[in-house]
């Protein structure tokens, strides 16, 4: 292993510290790293790492190392892209539910990382489409969820859901959240919605305060095709938010599609701990 691309949560300097750290770390190792330009600019010694775009960083690595919290490593997803590089997130954020290794664990981990002694477990992502009109404006790829929100305005919004082309409910609503099992715990289980093992392949849709007595979130399959149809009036604001770091504006009439990605995200295991005990650790689940 010997092309390893660092990415590092913006602005904050514990993250710029341990950076340069592994940076000579990995210059000792003789392996020149790879940093987002932002990073690039903040190092000490800016030469001993190449400086890519955001969206290249993880071109041709063999290992991206993620410094920050969840949600720098949803966001390095995103940059990884259909790459399919085996990402190690080391927690320098608050809750760190994905970026389970620590900092303490973080070298071992790496020297096991350059010697091609690791496990990855293997993360669904979805692929979430709006069509306007029939065309198709936006795409995205996303690792947690995707969700539709109103806006300001305290109105429901109406959202004709079907999966596989047979009409699923239309949910009246404050929004509707369409994720996979590793986002089951991100904001999906703030709305009630199941604990999913990543292990599994499937996709919940969990609706945001529905007005209704009998909604319930749903688990489909994770071939399932689910399109929703957007009814909301001319001046309602309603946005697709996806991974809570992306916005895009909707209209009434607009259809989100979402699906199975092609691609899935593969994250480095910890040796310490398994899904079950960062569950207990981080949300305190089964505690009485
Ligand atoms: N009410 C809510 O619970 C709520 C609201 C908005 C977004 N979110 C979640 O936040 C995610 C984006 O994360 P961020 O860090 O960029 O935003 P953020 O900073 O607003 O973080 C939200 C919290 O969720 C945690 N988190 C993120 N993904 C998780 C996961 N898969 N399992 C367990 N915890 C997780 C983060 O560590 C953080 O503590 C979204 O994809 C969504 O799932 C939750
Ligand atoms: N390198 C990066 N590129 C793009 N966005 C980034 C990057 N680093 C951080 N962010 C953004 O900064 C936000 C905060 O980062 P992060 O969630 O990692 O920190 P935290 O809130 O301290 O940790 P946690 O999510 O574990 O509570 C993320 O939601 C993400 O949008």
């Amino acid at each position: 292993m010997k092309k390893i691309a660092i990415i590092a949560k913006v602005h904050d300097p514990r993250c710029l510290g341990v950076a340069e750290e592994l940076i000579d770390w990995l210059t000792q190792r003789e392996i020149v790293p790879r940093v987002e330009e932002h990073l690039s600019k903040q190092l000490r010694h800016p030469g001993l790492a190449e400086s890519a775009e955001s969206s290249e960083v993880a071109t041709g690595a063999d290992l991206v190392v993620v410094l920050g919290g969840d949600g720098t490593l949803i966001a390095a997803c995103r940059m990884v892209g259909s790459r399919e590089v085996p990402i190690l997130g080391v927690n320098l954020g608050s809750l760190g539910f994905l970026t389970e290794i620590t900092l303490d664990e973080m070298y071992p981990a790496m020297e096991r990382c350059l010697a091609g002694d690791f496990e990855v477990s293997q993360r669904m992502m979805l692929l979430a489409q709006v069509l306007r009109g029939g065309e198709q404006i936006e795409r995205h790829r996303v690792l947690n969820d995707a969700v539709i929100n109103k806006g300001a305005l305290a109105r429901i919004v109406d959202m004709e859901t079907s999966v596989d082309g047979r009409h699923l409910t239309t949910f009246k609503a404050d929004g509707l959240i369409v994720c996979t099992p590793t986002g089951s715990t991100g904001y999906s289980l703030s709305a009630n919605g199941p604990i999913i093992h990543p292990g599994l392949n499937c996709i919940s849709i969990t609706p945001i305060c529905p007005h209704t007595l009998t909604n319930r979130p749903l688990v489909v399959g994770a071939e399932a095709s689910i399109a929703i149809r957007i009814d909301a009036q001319e001046d309602e604001a309603v946005f697709l938010t996806l991974d809570g770091q992306v916005g895009v504006k909707l209209i009434c009439g607009d259809q989100v599609h979402i699906r199975k990605s092609d691609h899935v995200a593969r994250l480095v295991q910890s040796r310490s701990k398994d899904y079950f005990s960062v569950l207990r650790a981080k949300l305190k689940w089964g505690e009485r």
